[in-house]
């Protein structure tokens, strides 16, 4: 009606003038004032878009009557949307606003690097005027976090691997992936639940210590070394830790990996909120002492020779050749100025070995907790038959479990084998346990007595032969005393 009678009213070369005098009447009377967020910006995809989308899917929104539903490759849960040209209404600290989703077909497809969709997407925020400043300066903020928040829940971590060695995909990236769905949490960790909780409140206080380590001007990021026997849960503890906070995890194979300058590029590849792991460390690289390194670098730099590498794997004595990855190579990578190319990121290197590394690799401040996954303890193995058979063991059992269980030595992956094999029947299940236990408590008992025996055989020995020894002496000094004269 309004355009219509423009048109009669004024002549048309007033016709554009009038019209944007209209507009600017209209908005400076009314009280709202509008913001158009498209999923298209110039060629780049909207951030903005995407979060108010994933935003207005939780569920505390959900008041729409025609909602849009989705499930992304690999995700666990249904994200739901607003429908086409809907509306929903929110609110952020007492101002109400409105998001109507709005879609309109392209008209012509404009020139483009990339193809664009046919449809133009967008929301639109309608606020009250005097709620401009809060949205502008909090809601939108708020928005966003919250959506990275819901992406992180809804979508399963990401296992990654360098195993393809130094080669890159199509998209120039180092690493591949695959949906990480490991179960392990640390309600299924056996381990003292001291220690749990230590580590579990350690994790927590790294993941919302920003502004912590911003005002201290450390490197948002800590190392975990986690050493003890195969199969006392260290893979099963990165899993828990990875589902505990939401990280994804790098699975870093150092063998796959030629130079140091290669295993810094992979982790300029890796993104922030990650865990970043080393298996068996002691059994990657041949990590060699830096102050040999050192030192025959020394010598080397006097030749005139300045490659660090080189050095290095000379001080590792093996035929490496110069490109080899070195202990300093791996310290640089989880310590030095490198390492704080992204933020909120965890090492952890795992071992069964510690007397095996390297001290400079265990020196105070370069991995900030070492934990201890020892053999099954009595409240692990609570804990385990808890969960594999819904059993809590009684006090005249507790008694007998507790006299076995340290001395028999056997880690959670030994008990559970156990507990797996016979858990469609639970007193059956605990009787063998026990048996096996008493089994191995024996021979470890019988073991250590072996050695302690042996290693008296091996005193008596010796005495044995410092006797002789101190015999033949004796004689030969007879020998010469008698003989010496005559001579
Ligand atoms: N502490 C534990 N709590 C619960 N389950 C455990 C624990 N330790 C081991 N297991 C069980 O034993 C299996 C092997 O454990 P895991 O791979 O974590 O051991 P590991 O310490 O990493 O061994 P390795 O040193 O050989 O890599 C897992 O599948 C898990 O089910
Ligand atoms: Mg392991």
């Amino acid at each position: 009606f309004g355009q219509s009678l423009l048109h009669t009213v004024f002549p048309p070369e007033l016709r554009f003038a009038s019209l944007k005098l209209f507009h600017r009447v209209f908005t400076y009377f009314s009280s709202y004032c509008y913001y158009d967020i498209t999923e298209i910006d110039g060629v780049n995809t909207n951030e903005l878009y995407n979060a108010v989308q994933l935003y207005l899917s939780s569920s505390a929104s959900i008041s729409g009557t025609r909602l849009s539903l989705t499930r992304g490759l690999n995700s666990s849960s249904i994200t739901f949307g607003l429908s086409n040209n809907d509306r929903l209404i929110d609110s952020f600290k007492g101002a109400t606003v409105e998001w109507e989703h709005v879609v309109t077909q392209r008209h012509s497809q404009t020139f483009s690097w990339r193809p664009l969709p046919e449809e133009k997407r967008g929301f639109t925020l309608r606020v009250r005027k005097k709620h401009k400043h809060l949205v502008l300066t909090s809601y939108l903020d708020f928005v966003m976090e919250k959506a990275n928040d819901l992406r992180r829940k809804n979508q399963d971590r990401l296992l990654y691997t360098n195993s393809r060695g130094g080669s890159l995909d199509s998209r120039g990236h180092p690493w591949e992936s695959v949906p990480f769905k490991h179960p392990s949490t640390f309600d299924t960790l056996a381990m003292d639940p001291a220690s749990k909780a230590q580590i579990m409140a350690d994790l927590l206080d790294f993941a919302n210590g920003e502004a912590f380590y911003q005002k201290t001007g450390r490197a948002w990021k800590r190392g975990y070394l986690l050493y003890g026997p195969p199969g006392t849960g260290k893979s099963s503890m990165i899993a828990a830790m990875a589902n505990f906070l939401g990280y994804d995890i790098y699975d870093l194979e150092l063998t796959e990996v030629n130079t140091n300058s290669e295993l810094r590029k992979l982790l300029m590849k890796t993104t922030s909120k990650s865990i970043i792991v080393i298996e068996d460390i002691d059994c990657s690289i041949n990590l060699t002492n830096r102050n040999k390194a050192a030192a025959v670098r020394k010598n080397i730099s006097n030749n005139n020779n300045n490659s660090y590498d080189v050095a290095a794997s000379g001080a590792s004595g093996g035929d490496d050749g110069p490109n080899t990855i070195t202990l300093s190579g791996l310290l640089n990578f989880t310590d030095g100025l490198w390492s704080c190319c992204g933020s909120e990121r965890i090492f952890v290197f795992t071992t069964n070995h510690i007397e095996k590394l390297d001290p400079a690799l265990l020196r105070s401040g370069r991995m900030d907790m070492h934990i201890n996954m020892s053999y099954c303890t009595l409240p692990a193995l609570n804990i385990l038959l808890k969960n594999y058979l819904g059993y809590d063991l009684e006090r005249e059992a507790v008694e007998e479990f507790a006299a076995v269980i340290e001395p028999a030595e056997m880690t959670p992956a030994d008990i559970s084998e156990v507990l797996i094999k016979n858990r469609r029947n639970k007193s059956k299940a605990v009787a063998e346990l026990l048996e096996a236990l008493k089994i191995r408590a024996e021979k470890s008992g019988m073991k250590k007595l072996g050695n302690k025996m042996v290693g008296h055989v091996e005193e008596e020995e010796e005495e044995e032969e410092e006797q002789e020894k101190r015999a033949l002496d004796e004689q030969l000094q007879e020998n010469i005393n008698k003989f010496g004269d005559e001579i």
